[in-house]
């Protein structure tokens, strides 16, 4: 089936925030992570950008690939927030087109293609140095919905528990949850 954009999705250009602030990908409060940004597109689509750090080298002066992999999959998973389900990663397929230097921009947009009960298929995109520069890294993924339940029962429980006693972090949980 087609994706279904959720009514109460944030508007185009909008900021979507962090899923988690310790989250690897998005987090603002996770020093070693991408601190990757996304924003909701037209459609069930997202932006996003991500700055490549020293931190994130694999070969001198140039990203790691398995850095560039967990981009492609936090843009795609930000797109779940659209149509409100929460999903995990299941299959993540990635092109590696070009090398991407150290400080560069990586312009992500990313896609969902199609829907099948819980199985979420989406593609992704990055280019480097501006939304029209050269693609650098593709990526083709499938999410599968799961419930809020999948977190606590697998979770170590000190991270659960600090999740659980944050307000914040709760109600866009539960957001997901009560807007079905
Ligand atoms: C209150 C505390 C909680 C607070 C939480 C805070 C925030 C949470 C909010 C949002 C966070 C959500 C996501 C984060 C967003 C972005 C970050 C990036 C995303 C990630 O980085 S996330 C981490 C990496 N990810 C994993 O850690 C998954 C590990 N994995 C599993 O946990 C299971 O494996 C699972 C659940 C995936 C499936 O298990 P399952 O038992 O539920 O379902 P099942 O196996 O039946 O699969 C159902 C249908 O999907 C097909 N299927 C499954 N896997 C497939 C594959 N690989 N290839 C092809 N098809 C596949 C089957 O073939 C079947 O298809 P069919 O129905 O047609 O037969």
């Amino acid at each position: 089936m087609a994706p279904v954009r959720h009514p109460d999705a944030p508007a185009p250009g909008e900021l979507l925030g962090a899923h988690y602030d310790q989250c690897f990908g998005c987090g603002g409060s996770q020093p070693h992570g991408l601190h990757l940004e996304a924003r909701a597109a037209e459609g069930v689509r997202v932006t996003a950008e991500f700055t490549v750090r020293p931190a994130h080298q694999g070969a001198p002066g140039l990203a790691h690939g398995g850095v560039l992999a967990t981009a492609l999959d936090e843009t795609l998973g930000s797109l779940n927030w659209l149509l409100r389900v929460i999903a995990v990663t299941g299959r993540l397929e990635t092109d590696f087109v070009r090398p991407v230097p150290v400080d560069s921009v990586l312009y992500l947009e990313a896609e969902v293609t199609a829907v099948h009960h819980r199985k979420i298929y989406s593609t992704a995109i990055g280019r480097i140095g501006g939304p029209e520069g050269p693609v650098a890294v593709r990526a083709d993924a499938l999410f599968i919905e799961v419930k809020v339940d999948h977190f606590i029962e697998n979770g170590r429980p000190d991270e659960i528990r600090a999740v659980m006693a944050d307000p914040d972090q709760i109600k866009r949980a539960r957001a997901f949850e009560v807007n079905p």
